[in-house]
């Protein structure tokens, strides 16, 4: 691999710039478009090179889509995503073939993203096939390291995925994933699967092959506390729009959004300082169909003032790069902030 010049290492490894990600719902005897899903909309963060960047939320908030739109497996409806500084979005999929090696994705459920009838062998063997790399004894050899860096036995070779227990298929999955050294890592709920025994087990292995690989993760999960233990910063979602951004420790010990403060006061905490009167949210996540007007989290937010049913806050600068789309930070901004850049124009993904 070359090395990478200065201005590569310290320029961010992913740069999102309003992106959206919107599905169109048809309706009526022609299939006519009737709507859309917006299922992101308008998200604007960097990923800095080996960190990890969790991203939590309720159900529905948009988490998986956004991740499967930063590795173009599924086509933003508009804004920028630029990998290494490279614009991703206008790509052709041939385009985005050799970059595919680069940025992968590790499933939830790993026995559905498993091809049940590959052996291991095979399966592992999948990723150097489809790139053209190492033949024979030498993909062979590759192959026989993944299992050892994932604590598999060889013999797992010759077996086939229903032969394993979840977490050993996890294990598959994250071996398939890693294959050939990627530089970023979509992990999607990779261990909410699995038997809470095996759980640390599977966040302990992504850990020590971050340190090892040099990895950045993008960690999509909906338990708190995993997302606290893995993180360098963590971005919290709701409808669509990220509505908190921070460093992992600032964000768990001075959530500013209250749909932040409201996921974190369920979580529990067995220190007493650090334990929060609890929040309830009232009702569900609105249909990202029909988002509320204003600031989305107006009809379960506890503060909601009029203005919030009228305008949408920006993302607020606090101290630290804590950011918080909330109109209850505006005091303490930084500067004021301006409107997200919306000049990037609309384009059908592919
Ligand atoms: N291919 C699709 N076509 C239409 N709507 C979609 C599609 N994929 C996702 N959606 C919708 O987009 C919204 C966001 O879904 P997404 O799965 O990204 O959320 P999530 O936060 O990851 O939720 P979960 O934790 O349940 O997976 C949901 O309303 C979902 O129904």
């Amino acid at each position: 691999m070359s090395q990478p010049g200065a201005r590569a290492m310290t320029e961010p490894l992913l740069q999102v710039r309003d992106v959206k990600t919107h599905f169109p719902v048809r309706g009526g005897p022609w299939g006519r478009v009737r709507g859309s899903v917006k299922a992101v909309d308008g998200v604007s963060f960097d990923v800095r090179r080996g960190e990890t960047l969790g991203l939590v939320g309720e159900s529905g908030c948009g988490k998986s889509t956004l991740g499967r739109t930063l590795l173009r497996l599924v086509g933003p409806t508009a804004g920028s995503i630029r990998f290494e500084g490279r614009e991703l979005t206008g790509l052709s999929q041939r385009e985005l073939r050799p970059l595919r090696r680069r940025m992968q994705l590790v499933f939830q459920d790993p026995y559905a993203s498993l091809n049940p009838r590959m052996s291991v062998r095979e399966l592992l063997g999948e990723p150097f096939a489809i790139h053209g790399l190492e033949r024979g004894a030498a993909r062979e050899a590759k192959v026989a390291g993944l299992l050892d860096m994932m604590g598999l036995p060889r013999e797992a070779l010759d077996r086939y995925p229903h032969e394993f227990s979840g977490g050993q298929r996890q294990r598959i999955g994250i071996a398939r994933a890693i294959a050939l050294r990627p530089d970023l890592v979509v992990a999607d709920e990779p261990i909410s699967a699995l038997d809470v025994s095996i759980q640390a087990q599977i966040v302990n292995l992504l850990v020590d092959l971050q340190r090892e690989l040099g990895l950045t993760y993008v960690f999509i999960a909906h338990d708190l506390k995993i997302v606290e233990y893995v993180s360098t910063r963590v971005a919290v979602m709701y409808l669509g729009r990220i509505v908190e951004l921070a460093d992992a420790a600032d964000l768990y010990r001075t959530p500013r959004h209250p749909y932040t403060q409201a996921l974190l006061s369920a979580v529990p905490v067995p220190d007493p300082e650090r334990r929060r009167a609890r929040i309830l949210l009232q009702g569900d996540v609105p249909s990202p169909l029909a988002p509320p007007p204003g600031c989305a989290f107006h009809p379960r937010c506890p503060f909601a003032m009029e203005r919030c049913r009228r305008e949408t806050p920006p993302l607020y600068s606090l101290e630290r790069g804590h950011t918080a789309a909330c109109f209850l930070v505006e005091n303490d901004a930084r500067e004021r902030p301006t409107s997200a850049p919306d000049a990037s124009p609309s384009h059908e993904g592919g």
